[in-house]
């Protein structure tokens, strides 16, 4: 498969962080030196996979998240635009500003993910419709009340914890998302619109430094991994 310029990617970055409880959002701090939002969209801007590159982000920070695409050389983003309240909202306007005919979703704040994934689940969306990065859960999962009591365990070998990127055709992730605004659904990830539409997602096996950076810890992981791999490239 020819795989040059081919696939546009919404990295969503409009996020509050409220779980990391900084008064900066976690998307803008800093790990060496670097805003985590470039280090997650150097990752998509060096693939010759990918054509181009919309980023969306709060509305009073589309100026400087401008200045760092230009300081940086971030050559593939075409647009740096508004989200919404929800990661929904965020990529169905991301989804509006982008010409490709597939499409791959992004976290901003999983700047770790490994280029040859990004590919493998691109490759697998083309072959069989739609496709996301995921890693087998390693711990047993249980469905708990909220009283406290466990209800349910369920079999872990059919467990996975789904990351992004997720890669659709245009086409369907845009009708999915336009049927879940009109029945008021709200989805946590973009394949669950996608599977209410009734097409299959496949499963590709990621790795499990993909991390989202969702609370404090995670960033203590994020400047190990960081400084780990500088280590390993010197
Ligand atoms: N309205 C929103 C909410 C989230 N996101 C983005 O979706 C990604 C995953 O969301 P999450 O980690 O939950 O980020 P926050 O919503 O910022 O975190 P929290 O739930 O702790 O407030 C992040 O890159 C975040 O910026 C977005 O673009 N627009
Ligand atoms: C899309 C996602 O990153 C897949 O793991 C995740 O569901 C986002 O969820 P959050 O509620 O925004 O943390």
């Amino acid at each position: 498969m020819e795989t040059q310029n081919h696939v546009g990617v919404i990295v969503v970055a409009a996020g509050k962080g409220s779980r990391m409880g900084t008064r900066e959002s976690k998307q803008y701090l800093l790990l060496e030196d670097k805003p985590i939002i470039v280090h997650t969209l150097e990752v998509f801007d060096r693939m010759p996979l990918v054509k181009e590159i919309v980023l969306v982000t709060g509305a009073d920070d589309i100026d400087r998240c401008a200045g760092w695409v230009s300081r940086y050389g971030l050559r593939k983003v075409i647009k740096v635009i508004s989200g919404g309240r929800e990661r929904q909202q965020s990529v169905y306007k991301g989804l509006l500003a982008i010409g490709t005919e597939w499409v791959m979703v992004h976290d901003g704040v999983r700047p770790f993910v490994e280029p040859e994934h990004v590919e493998a689940c691109y490759r697998k969306a083309v072959n069989t419709g739609a496709a996301v990065l995921a890693v087998k859960v390693k711990d047993t999962i249980k469905q708990v009340s909220e009283s406290g009591m466990i209800e349910a365990t369920p079999d872990r070998r059919s467990l996975w914890a789904i990351h992004t990127p997720q890669a659709f055709r245009l086409s369907d992730l845009r009708k999915a998302h336009e049927q879940a605004e009109a029945d008021g659904f709200t989805g946590t990830d973009d394949s669950m619109l996608v599977e209410r539409m009734g097409i299959p997602v496949n499963v590709v096996e990621g790795s499990y430094t993909n991390i989202k950076i969702t609370t404090p810890e995670d960033l203590e992981y994020a400047a190990f991994m960081l400084k780990h791999r500088g280590e390993k490239n010197t």
